[in-house]
């Protein structure tokens, strides 16, 4: 089955067409299928690109020379946000794109352009079946004490306001993939697994399912990220709203998207940043040590919170790539038992491997996120029903 996955962010939309074989499921097949044709569509919002309209017409265009002629079978997407509404993926509907639209305050950089990218499909293509797949859904596992703000009841009965969780389906993958390389039964598989992109969460994994993960009523809590803060005092916030100094939305958008590495060293991109640091940055080395140390003390926290890992586990851009930043992460676990193999942390490999030391308490891993594929494979499995 031709499938194609739409992965649209506030500022670029990725996509990936995928042959689906029959029967891959994203458990334990070998056969991931092939990649017929990939891309990124960037800097919407600049002049070339004015809007994700203007974007998703390029890209359909795009898509027409690249398939040669082949017709798809389905679209997936990417959904951030899923509310407590949504624990898997769904066929989509006009009535679920609304739902989806209706959480665009709750991921105001995503959910928008998710909508778009539904709308542009059912209006160029109204044939075609469309399946969401939610961010969300992977954590509705949370137990209350976990998803749960030490707020006034009515702020979660009358306002949702509540601790729901991103990333879903890349810890999914991550944690399923992690467990077969340990050789441990999913089902009674403890581990902690940090997806550090653009945006970045970790989640505790407990008997194989998320029991707790950083991020919250939206992706904006949690560790520092590329462009947003992570965790601080809401009294920040009304402080200076209140003593008039920012407005609501200088406020949000200072903590989406001038904060995090942005904030603290001037660059958002990682390999910027740690280019910085080796010169000798001041600043650069300042947004290393803070993020490393929000890392480490998650990781800490989560081994409790899962009565113990069997694994800790880096993925995504960061995750994959920046061996300088995952050194200094474990370099704070030693508390934990856990050591560094240096050698092993530096290789360049695009398998799943381990980067800790023959005497380490606790095997770290890097595994691969391949989040296209996760939804190429949730969508071809929900037309086929
Ligand atoms: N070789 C590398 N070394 C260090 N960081 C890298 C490398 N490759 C990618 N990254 C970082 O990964 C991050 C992007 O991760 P990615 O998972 O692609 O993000 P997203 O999907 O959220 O846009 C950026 O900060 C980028 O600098
Ligand atoms: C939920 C989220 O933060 O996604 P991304 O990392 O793609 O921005
Ligand atoms: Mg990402």
């Amino acid at each position: 089955m031709l499938v194609l996955v739409l992965n649209s962010g506030s500022s670029s939309i990725k996509y990936q067409v995928r042959e689906v074989p029959d029967g891959a499921s994203v458990d334990g097949s070998p056969d991931t299928g092939e990649v017929i044709t990939s891309g990124l569509i960037e800097r919407i919002g600049q002049a070339e690109v004015p809007d994700h309209q203007r974007a998703l017409d390029l890209l359909t265009h795009r898509l027409d020379d690249e398939l040669g002629g082949r017709t798809l079978d389905a679209v997936g997407h990417r959904v951030v946000h899923g509310g407590e509404r949504f624990s898997g993926p769904v066929r989509i509907t006009n009535e679920i794109t609304r739902a989806i639209e209706r959480l665009s305050p709750l991921a105001p950089l995503h959910n928008p352009a998710a909508v778009l990218g539904i709308r542009a499909i059912s209006h160029s293509l109204p044939d075609l079946p469309q399946v969401a797949v939610f961010d969300t859904a992977f954590h509705r596992t949370l137990p209350e004490h976990a998803w749960r703000y030490a707020l006034p009841d009515s702020l979660y009965t009358e306002h949702g306001v509540r601790r729901y969780g991103f990333h879903g389906t890349s810890h999914d993958l991550v944690t399923g993939e992690a467990a077969a390389f340990l050789g441990i039964e999913r089902s009674s598989f403890a581990a902690v697994i940090a997806h550090l992109g653009n945006g970045a969460s970790v989640t505790a994994i407990k008997d194989g399912v998320s029991v707790d993960t950083s991020m919250g009523y939206t992706p904006l809590e949690g560790l520092v990220m590329g462009t947003r803060s992570g965790d601080v005092d809401p009294s920040v916030i009304t402080q200076l709203i209140v003593r008039g100094t920012y407005t609501a939305e200088q406020m949000d958008r200072l903590l989406n998207k001038e904060s995090g590495l942005k904030g603290l060293a001037g660059e958002s991109d990682m390999r910027a940043v740690a280019e910085a640091a080796e010169d000798g940055d001041r600043y650069a080395e300042l947004a290393l040590d803070v993020a490393s140390y929000r890392l480490a003390k998650y990781v800490g926290a989560y081994h409790v919170a899962v009565g113990g890992t069997q694994a800790v586990v880096f993925t995504a851009g960061i995750g994959e790539n920046a061996a300088g930043f995952r050194a200094r992460v474990v370099d704070r676990l030693g508390a934990l038992g856990i050591t560094l193999d240096a050698a092993a942390n530096e290789a360049r490999s695009r398998d799943a491997r381990r980067i800790s030391g023959e005497d380490s308490a606790i095997p770290v891993l890097v595994v691969p996120t391949d989040e296209e594929r996760a939804i190429a494979e949730a969508t071809a499995a929900l037309v086929r029903i």
